[in-house]
C-alpha cells in the first residue's frame, strides 16, 4: 500500500477485489468474468467436470471460437489444425453441458476473445477479468484489471469465482508529448520493450499515463495493453475516461439508465492518487519514435525504419548479443543491413494487437488505389465478425481486394501456427501481431511485428516502409 492513505489505480482495483489474504503472501481475488476460448476453455472446462466440480455461477463466463477455427470465407467447421475439430467438438459440448455463453463459429458475434469482450461490453472499467489466454491484458486500456490465467487456474476461477494471486508491484510509464503523424499505439509498444527489454516490466501491473495516452483513442489503448505481456507484465491499466464511456455506451452487456449513471460515477474514481507511489516509473517523449519494426525473434529486438540492424558490438550484455546472432541467423538477416532494404514475401493485418475497425481503416488508407508488390502475399483477417461487417459498409473490404489482399473471416489465423495454416518455410512476413519468436507463425517462418500502416505501406512497397516513406517516394516518381 502506498503512503498516506494515497494509492494507484491498480491498488484500488486489487483491494476492491480481495476477499481475504492468505497466510502464504497471496490474495483471494473475486473474479467478475470468465472468458474462455477453444483453444484452452474446452481443456478447463472438461478437467473440471471430471473432478466433480461445477461452474459456480455460468452467467458470468463466457467463450468463444477463434484459435483453431478456420478464417477463410464459407469456413464452416473446417480447421486446418490436426485435431483441431476435437477441440471444436469439446467446446460446443462442455459450453452447452455447463450452459456458458459461446460464441461459436456462425454467431454473428464471433472473434478474438480480447476483440469481442470489450466491443459488446463484457467487460468494463473496474471489474477484474481472467482468461486462459496471456493478452488478457489488453482489456486494461479501459480501467479492468485484467490478466492471462493458466488452465489450472481457469479451473479454480471457473469453480469459486475466485483466484489466488500473488500482488505485482506498481510501475507507472509516463508518455508525455504528441506522437508523430503516422507513428501508432504499436509503435510506441515496440520502441517500450526495445528500449527496456523485453523483460522491463517483470513483476509489475504497469499504468500508462501521459498526455499522450490520453489523446489516443481507446482501440490504440488496446493495441497498447495488448503487449503489456510481451514486456512481462503481470497486466496494464489505463484510467478510463470520456473516451471509454463513449466507447462502452450502448454496447449490449454495458449497463443501462440508472445502472449506466452509477457505473460512470464509479469509474471516474479509477485514477491513481497525486501523491500515490509506483514502485518503478519510466518517463517517454513520444515525438522521439518513429514507426518501429522488429528485425529478431524477441519483441524487443526491433528499431525505427530507418535505421540499420544493430551490429554485434552494439549490444551491451553478452546474453544480448548471443540471442541477436541466433535471431539474424534463423531470420536470415546480417547486422548492419538497413531495414528499408529488406524485402518481404507476405504481409499480415490481423490478430487482437491490431484487427479492429480502426486498424482496418488506417491499412486501407494506405492500400487504397494501388497494388500489391509482385510476389507478396497481403491477409487480412478482421478481429471480429462485427468488425467484418462494419469495415464491408465502409467498403474496406473491396479496398483491400482490389489491391490484391485476400479478405478473411475473423479470428487468430496465422497470427500463430497451430500445426495448420503457415506462410510457409523461410517466409519474411511483416505482420500486425505481437509476437515474433522462432515458429510463431509456422516452421521457419520470417515474422516482423509492425503497425497496420507500415505493415500496409510494406505490402506495396515490398520491402519495409512507412506509410510516410511509401508517400515521399511516390511523390518523387510523380
Ligand atoms: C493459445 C493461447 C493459450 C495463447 C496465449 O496464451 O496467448 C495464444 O493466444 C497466443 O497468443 O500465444
Ligand atoms: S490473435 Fe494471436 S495473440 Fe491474440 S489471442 Fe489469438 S493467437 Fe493469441
Amino acid at each position: 500500500m502506498a503512503i498516506s492513505g494515497a494509492s494507484t489505480l491498480f491498488d484500488k482495483l486489487w483491494s476492491d477485489h480481495a476477499v481475504c489474504d492468505l497466510e502464504n503472501g497471496e490474495t483471494l481475488l473475486y473474479v467478475d468474468r470468465v472468458f474462455l476460448h477453444e483453444r484452452t476453455g474446452a481443456v478447463a472446462l472438461q478437467s473440471l467436470r471430471s473432478a466433480g466440480y461445477d461452474v459456480r455461477d455460468a452467467r458470468r463466463v463466457f467463450c468463444t471460437m477463434d484459435h483453431i477455427v478456420d478464417t477463410f470465407p464459407g469456413r464452416g467447421d473446417k480447421t486446418l489444425m490436426p485435431s483441431g475439430a476435437d477441440f471444436i467438438r469439446a467446446t460446443r459440448s462442455e459450453t452447452r453441458t455447463a450452459n456458458i455463453r459461446l460464441f461459436d463459429v456462425d454467431d454473428a458475434d464471433q472473434g478474438i476473445v480480447h476483440v469481442i469482450s470489450p466491443e459488446q461490453g463484457l467487460v468494463l472499467p473496474g471489474l477484474t477479468l481472467v482468461c486462459p489466454d496471456s493478452h488478457t491484458c489488453t482489456q486494461g486500456a479501459i480501467g479492468a484489471l485484467a490478466w492471462g490465467i493458466g488452465s489450472s487456474e481457469a479451473e479454480h476461477a471457473l469453480a469459486t469465482g475466485t483466484l489466488r494471486v500473488r500482488k505485482p508491484k506498481n510501475m507507472r510509464v509516463i508518455v508525455d508529448g504528441a506522437l508523430r503523424p503516422g507513428v501508432t499505439a504499436k509503435d510506441l509498444i515496440l520502441h517500450l520493450i526495445a528500449r527496456f527489454g523485453a523483460n522491463g516490466a517483470a513483476g509489475y501491473a504497469v499504468e500508462f499515463s501521459g498526455s499522450a495516452i490520453r489523446q489516443l483513442e481507446v482501440e490504440a489503448r488496446f493495441t497498447l495493453c495488448n503487449m503489456a505481456v510481451e514486456f512481462s507484465a503481470f497486466t496494464a491499466l489505463i484510467a478510463p475516461d470520456e473516451k471509454v464511456e463513449a466507447y462502452l455506451d450502448g454496447r449490449d452487456f454495458a449497463p443501462k439508465g440508472e445502472h449506466w449513471r452509477d457505473a460512470v460515477e464509479y469509474w471516474r474514481t479509477l485514477r491513481s492518487d497525486d501523491n500515490a507511489a509506483f514502485e518503478r516509473e519510466l518517463v517517454v517523449d513520444a515525438g522521439e519514435i518513429e514507426p518501429v519494426v522488429t528485425w529478431g525473434t524477441s519483441p524487443e529486438q526491433a528499431v525505427g525504419i530507418s535505421a540499420r540492424i544493430p551490429g554485434p558490438d552494439e549490444h551491451l550484455e553478452p546474453h544480448r548479443r548471443e540471442a541477436a546472432a541466433k535471431a539474424l541467423q534463423y531470420q536470415g538477416l546480417q547486422a548492419g543491413q538497413t531495414m528499408v532494404d529488406i524485402a518481404v514475401n507476405a504481409a499480415f493485418i490481423g490478430s487482437c494487437t491490431n484487427s479492429r475497425l480502426s486498424d482496418l481503416r488506417a491499412a486501407a488508407a494506405i492500400v487504397n488505389g494501388r497494388r500489391i508488390a509482385p510476389g507478396v502475399r497481403g491477409v487480412v483477417v478482421p478481429g471480429s465478425r462485427r468488425v467484418k461487417r462494419a469495415a464491408e459498409q465502409e467498403g474496406l473490404d473491396r479496398i483491400f481486394t482490389e489491391a490484391g489482399f485476400e479478405w478473411r473471416d475473423s479470428g487468430c489465423s496465422m497470427c500463430f501456427y497451430a500445426g495448420g495454416e503457415t506462410f510457409g518455410e523461410f517466409q519474411r512476413v511483416i505482420s500486425t501481431t505481437n509476437r515474433n519468436f522462432e515458429g510463431r507463425q509456422g516452421p521457419n517462418t520470417r515474422t516482423h511485428l509492425a503497425s497496420p500502416e507500415t505493415v500496409a505501406a510494406t505490402a506495396i512497397a515490398g520491402s519495409f516502409t512507412s506509410a510516410e516513406m511509401l508517400a515521399n517516394s511516390e511523390s518523387l516518381i510523380a
